[in-house]
């Protein structure tokens, strides 16, 4: 059997400060099973008893596909739901964690978060300005030690070379998570958590990263990640490994004591075999133990037993068992983060960076305004200076009004991709603690609404109305230009709910197309509502579309006259036909009811921002 003190003891003299020491107890960790979106009331169990210590230095979890490194390392890391943890506890230097560890340590998630239309430096310098204190760190301080991680990471020659999307070619995958491991180094952390670091690299280049994390830990750091397959350059560079199997672990200690350990457990490492390999094929069970017997008991692990049952284990959880003792409380947070930046502050660095982004990637900017100028020519072609002879006269604008209500609101799908577009990055980073969800939420609508809706809705106005030959003068202009800008925005604001509610465009259009066509349903047009089922009639309340439309036929009728045979028809006849109210109050009642549209949507839109499980 192994025996003796195989921990990995980290050489203090090579360390210029002193990491953190991650202490883990008996951890069980399940998630509830679900199908068809429910809860099926059963447990599956991802981590069980799960101990282990890990020290300033290079801490490598590894384990096939599915045995819980994710899952151990979001433990350790605070980023699982806390919901999900039956027993266990987690210690940093021998204090209890809260969720609050997220915001004293830096984690790199495995897909890259960062803002493609940006350069590396740009990337960096977001993140140093919002995660660094202004009142300790001048924009010198900060530039500086961009220019330190751009050194250190080896991206001086990219660092003006932008991140990369869809359409635009970028820097290399290796440069990207370099720049993404930049982002969270800019704090100085001396605890690092990675899942996956080298995951879709080349061999070159994920030799490159771990050597980088070397050197990080060789500077004091506790570097602690999860990886796949490492070639044994890459393995030898390990200080510490946990082994996982099916949620267990089955070797935890010194990297370079591990084949000794399943050497003694009767598994021969074959010559030229990369270790890394050969411990995957011994918990895979391609390779077999020449003493060990199989379990007779199927839902036993026999290496977890083992690995239990070792001195190796034994001396792990007697040092648990002191580090437990005395441990205290940590600082409690108030769930809230503290930011280390105040709110204007985040205001302006985050709209910033929205703008930036909004005018290095203009194209959705462009076609809402090409397509807005070429609907308005059309319409205004198709009703160009209506009559005001009866019964064209009623007739068209019926339509006009009809069909520009209509546009006003279905123009604005785009507002749909707002918050799914950059869901992760927005996790991401808010969860790490760049900036309050109010700002982000904030800046996104300014950035949207200006450029992509207001803008447009006043070509499209201005085009419109003179084309069209409405009642002329500054006020009825005026107020149709507010119609439309109300209207537009009623159907954003939906639009933005929706996208902060789900997280795929398909669902997101689905979820739009249902209220809309109910709105447009009972929106007065299509049906009387008068002789509609009385049991729905509540829906024509919440129509954008009955809104937009009563504000608009009272802004053209009253006061308009009409012509039939020689006779003088005032335009209030048709109002008084369709029961409207075309008092001052009767149309500011319509303008107020779209302002009460717009406002719930935003709010509830906010509030289902907040709502985004951060956890993973
Ligand atoms: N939130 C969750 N919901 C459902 N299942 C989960 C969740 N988190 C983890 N699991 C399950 O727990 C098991 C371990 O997952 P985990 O991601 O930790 O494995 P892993 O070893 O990191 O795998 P991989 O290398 O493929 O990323 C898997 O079976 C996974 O499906």
């Amino acid at each position: 059997m192994f025996t003796g003190d195989q921990e990995f003891i980290p050489q203090e003299e090579c360390f210029q400060e002193r990491g953190p020491t991650v202490s883990f107890s008996n951890l069980h960790y399940s998630i509830q099973e679900t199908r068809c979106c429910r809860n099926t009331g059963l447990e599956k169990q991802i981590l069980k008893d799960v101990s282990g210590i890990m020290r300033p230095g290079m801490n490598a979890i590894m384990g096939a596909t599915g045995s819980g490194k994710t899952s151990l390392l979001d433990v350790l890391a605070g980023r699982k739901d806390p919901a999900g943890l039956r027993q266990g506890q987690v210690l940093v230097d021998g204090q209890a964690v809260t969720s609050e560890l997220r915001l004293c340590s830096a984690y790199v998630v495995q897909d890259d978060v960062l803002m493609g239309t940006l350069s590396v430096r740009e990337n960096l310098l977001f993140s140093a300005n919002l995660r660094l204190n202004p009142k300790e760190f001048s924009t010198a301080d900060k530039h500086s030690r961009v220019n330190a991680i751009l050194q250190d990471l080896g991206l001086t020659d990219c660092a003006n070379t932008k991140i990369g999307t869809a359409f635009l070619r970028g820097v290399s995958g290796g440069e990207r998570k370099r720049c993404s491991i930049g982002m969270e180094l800019i704090t100085s952390p001396s605890l690092l958590f990675l899942d996956e670091p080298t995951t879709g690299l080349d061999s070159n280049t994920a030799n490159s990263i771990i050597s980088l994390l070397h050197n990080l830990s060789r500077r004091g750091k506790t570097v602690i990640f999860s990886i796949h397959q490492p070639r044994y350059s890459i393995f030898r560079l390990f200080d510490h490994l946990t082994l996982m199997h099916k949620g267990e672990v089955v070797y935890a200690g010194a990297a370079d004591k591990a084949l000794d350990y399943f050497s003694q457990l009767g598994y021969q490492i074959e010559p030229f075999n990369n270790p890394a390999d050969f411990f995957m094929d011994v918990t895979s069970g391609a390779a077999t133990s020449s003493i060990m017997a199989l379990a007779s008991d199927i839902s036993k692990n026999p290496l977890a037993t083992q690995y239990q049952e070792s001195s190796l284990c034994r001396s792990v959880l007697k040092e648990l068992v002191r580090i437990n003792q005395d441990a205290v409380d940590g600082p409690k947070g108030q769930g809230q983060p503290d930011y280390p930046t105040p709110f204007l502050y985040q205001m302006r660095v985050v709209c910033g960076r929205t703008l930036r982004n909004l005018l290095r990637n203009p194209h959705t900017s462009y076609a809402q305004l090409l397509i807005t100028v070429i609907f308005a020519l059309l319409v205004g072609v198709v009703y160009f200076q209506m009559p005001l002879t009866l019964p064209e006269a009623i007739q068209n604008r019926s339509g006009a009004f009809f069909f520009l209500i209509i546009n006003m609101v279905f123009a604005n799908l785009s507002a749909l991709e707002l918050f799914i577009n950059e869901r992760v990055i927005f996790i991401h980073e808010n969860s790490s603690g760049y900036y309050r969800t109010s700002v982000y939420f904030l800046s996104k609508i300014f950035a949207d609404l200006i450029p992509n809706r207001l803008i447009p809705i006043l070509v499209f106005s201005s085009i419109t109305y003179f084309m069209m030959g409405l009642r002329a003068g500054a006020e009825p202009f005026l107020c149709f230009v507010l119609t439309m800008v109300q209207v537009s925005l009623a159907g954003v604001s939906l639009a933005f709910f929706i996208s902060a509610s789900v997280s795929t465009f398909a669902m997101a259009n689905i979820f739009m197309a249902l209220p809309l066509v109910f709105m447009m349903v009972f929106g007065g047009f299509l049906v009387s509502l008068n002789n509609m089922l009385s049991w729905l009639s509540w829906l024509q309340w919440i129509s954008i579309f009955k809104y937009g439309l009563n504000a608009a036929f009272i802004n053209e009728m009253k006061g308009q006259v009409f012509y039939s045979n020689r006779t003088i028809v005032p335009g209030e006849v048709f109002l008084d036909l369709q029961d409207l109210d075309y008092s001052a109050w009767g149309f500011w009642q319509n303008q107020l009811a779209l302002f009460g549209i717009i406002t719930v949507c935003l709010l509830l839109a906010y509030v289902q921002l907040r709502r985004i499980n951060r956890w993973k």
